[in-house]
């Protein structure tokens, strides 16, 4: 069998050709409200297959929010294994956002879940806490690899809680030893490697008073705190300098809150994506 074209080099022709915004599917009670459908799966289900209907050619790169599907049981995951195939037949890339993070044996049943091309959830790249030890990740890492996907590791989250845990240690922080680690595994990558980061767009000045090199990474970034948690494309642009090109901007709420209407969501996720590429 011929090898899988890496997740980076996909990520990168999709970012060239879409513009670099992830849009992330959160189907959240107060957004099925506001565009007229009921809180259930099937609710849900409408609301997904509007965005990936609104986002062909305009994100690079759709995440649904995993809870938000979980929360209907077998359900919400039938909605969600049809948005992700929904996905796949718009060319649109997938990011699972469910945070997982376990032991290593039990890693390797997650890695399965959302990486391996016989699982009906199997998307382009999961979202991964390292919690548990950044070495406990790597049947994600390995199979990801192994499949042509991606991870993407939380590095330095968007929330203020995040600094409690990923800023402990000073120059030697938390975060740093993450990042450091990530940066290792893409070290063979010629651009982007398949090991993402979560670097928050609301962090400010963090990398720098951590010491922390993001563009030494090769890593893709993700960069939620777009929009809804307060940050702007300049503030993506100005905490990322060194680093921008490997920037995926996302955001949620701030462009669902645009639907139902199709051409208005695109529209509005057009306007994003073109601030992220206007902003330098
Ligand atoms: O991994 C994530 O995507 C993530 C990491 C992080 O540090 N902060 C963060 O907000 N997220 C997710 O990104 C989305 C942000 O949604 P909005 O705030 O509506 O744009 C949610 O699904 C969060 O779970």
């Amino acid at each position: 069998m011929p090898s899988p074209v890496p997740f980076g080099t996909r990520l990168r022709a999709a970012m060239d050709s879409s513009g670099p915004l992830c849009v992330g599917i959160d189907p959240h009670p107060g957004l099925l409200e506001a565009w007229g459908l009921p809180n259930t799966a099937e609710g849900v289900r409408v609301f997904s297959l509007t965005v990936v209907e609104a986002m062909t050619g305009v994100a690079a790169i759709l995440k649904p929010q995993v809870a938000l599907y979980e929360r209907f049981g077998s359900a919400g995951f039938a909605a969600l294994e049809e948005t992700l195939q929904a996905a796949k037949a718009a060319n649109l890339l997938t990011l699972a956002d469910a945070k997982r993070g376990d032991i290593g044996s039990t890693m390797a049943a997650y890695a399965t879940a959302w990486l391996d091309d016989s699982s009906p959830l199997a998307s382009d790249a999961v979202t991964l806490s390292p919690y548990l030890g950044y070495e406990s990740l790597r049947p994600a890492i390995d199979l990801a690899a192994a499949t042509g996907r991606g991870v993407f590791v939380l590095g330095l989250t968007s929330n203020p809680e995040g600094a409690s845990v990923q800023h402990v240690g000073g120059d030697k922080s938390v975060a740093k030893s993450i990042i450091e680690q990530v940066s290792a595994e893409n070290a063979d990558a010629e651009d982007l490697g398949h090991v993402g980061l979560v670097v928050g767009a609301t962090i400010g000045d963090a990398p720098a008073k951590l010491g922390i090199d993001l563009s030494a990474s090769k890593a893709p970034l993700l960069t939620p705190g777009l929009g809804a948690q307060g940050a702007t494309a300049q503030d993506i642009a100005t905490a990322f300098a060194s680093s921008y090109r490997q920037v995926l901007g996302t955001s949620s709420r701030d462009i669902l809150k645009a639907g139902p209407d199709v051409n208005e969501l695109r529209d509005k996720a057009r306007s994003v994506r073109d601030e992220l590429l206007a902003a330098k």
